[in-house]
């Protein structure tokens, strides 16, 4: 399986404010080409967090759908991922309608009937891991049932636990011309923080966006 992780930050690094609310950083051309990494993908994968927050609906543009999805053969919406441990997705979120296959990589921690309604709701219920969510185990049952591609959309918990797993090809960081602060306020990549082993990034290509720019990478040691 390909993983690339896409994300808006600050100039200082943040995903959002300390309120955890959702905050605009992309402008319009940056959403045009985030919509053409979802257009290429066959999942987009966000945490349980984001969903809270966001309430995303992690669907194409009609643009994105008409242009990128045929053009790639498989006409529709790539399927929508949560990472989720327990089980606290709503289950009247956005994501769980029924515009696309929604899997919901739970682990043991959530209890049969939790995932009985969120089953009952509209979502694949995938079982990895005992406490949290085991992103090798779970990214494993989504390769077996079809995701050779797959986007990550954040947010910093669940970017820094792709990274600490192993499992990151590519990284493309739009870099809006703000500054948001906040030592509580999400990043890139949150989690414990890696004290050696950090992951090498190569930097592959840089472009100007909207009064941004978009820094792509690849992983070093991943072929
Ligand atoms: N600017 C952007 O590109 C962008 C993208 C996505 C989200 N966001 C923002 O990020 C914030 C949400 O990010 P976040 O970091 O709080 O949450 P997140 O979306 O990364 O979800 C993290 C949660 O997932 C669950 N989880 C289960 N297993 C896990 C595992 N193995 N590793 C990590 N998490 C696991 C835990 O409950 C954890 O708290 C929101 O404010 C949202 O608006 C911004
Ligand atoms: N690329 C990007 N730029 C931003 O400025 C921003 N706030 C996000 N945030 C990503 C997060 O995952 C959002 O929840 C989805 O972008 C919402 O997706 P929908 O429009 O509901 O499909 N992403």
């Amino acid at each position: 399986m390909y993983v690339v992780v896409n994300a808006a930050q600050s100039v200082d690094g943040k995903l959002s404010t300390r309120r955890r609310e959702q905050l605009r950083i992309s402008g319009e051309e940056d959403f045009d080409r985030m919509d053409r990494i979802r257009a290429a993908a066959d999942a987009v994968l966000v945490g349980v967090g984001t969903v809270l927050a966001d309430d995303p609906h992690l669907t194409l543009d009609e643009e994105a759908r008409r242009v990128e999805r045929l053009r790639n053969g498989r006409p529709g919406d790539p399927a929508r991922v949560v990472v989720d441990s327990t089980g606290r997705t709503p289950t009247d979120a956005r994501i769980l309608d029924d515009a696309a296959t929604t899997y919901l990589l739970v682990s043991a921690a959530a209890t049969p009937e939790r995932r009985e309604e969120l089953s009952d709701a509209g979502a694949e219920v995938i079982v990895a891991g005992e406490e949290r969510v085991d992103l090798l185990e779970g990214t494993g049952a989504l390769a077996e049932a079809g995701v050779d591609r797959l986007m990550v959309e954040g947010g910093g918990e669940v970017i820094y636990s792709c990274f600490a797993a192993g499992i990151v090809d590519e990284l493309q960081v739009y870099v809006g011309s703000l500054v948001v602060g906040g030592r509580d306020a999400p990043t890139l990549a949150d989690g414990e923080g890696f004290l050696e082993e950090f992951p090498r990034l190569e930097l592959t290509g840089t472009e100007r966006l909207d009064d941004g720019i978009v820094l792509s990478y690849g992983v070093e040691g991943r072929a």
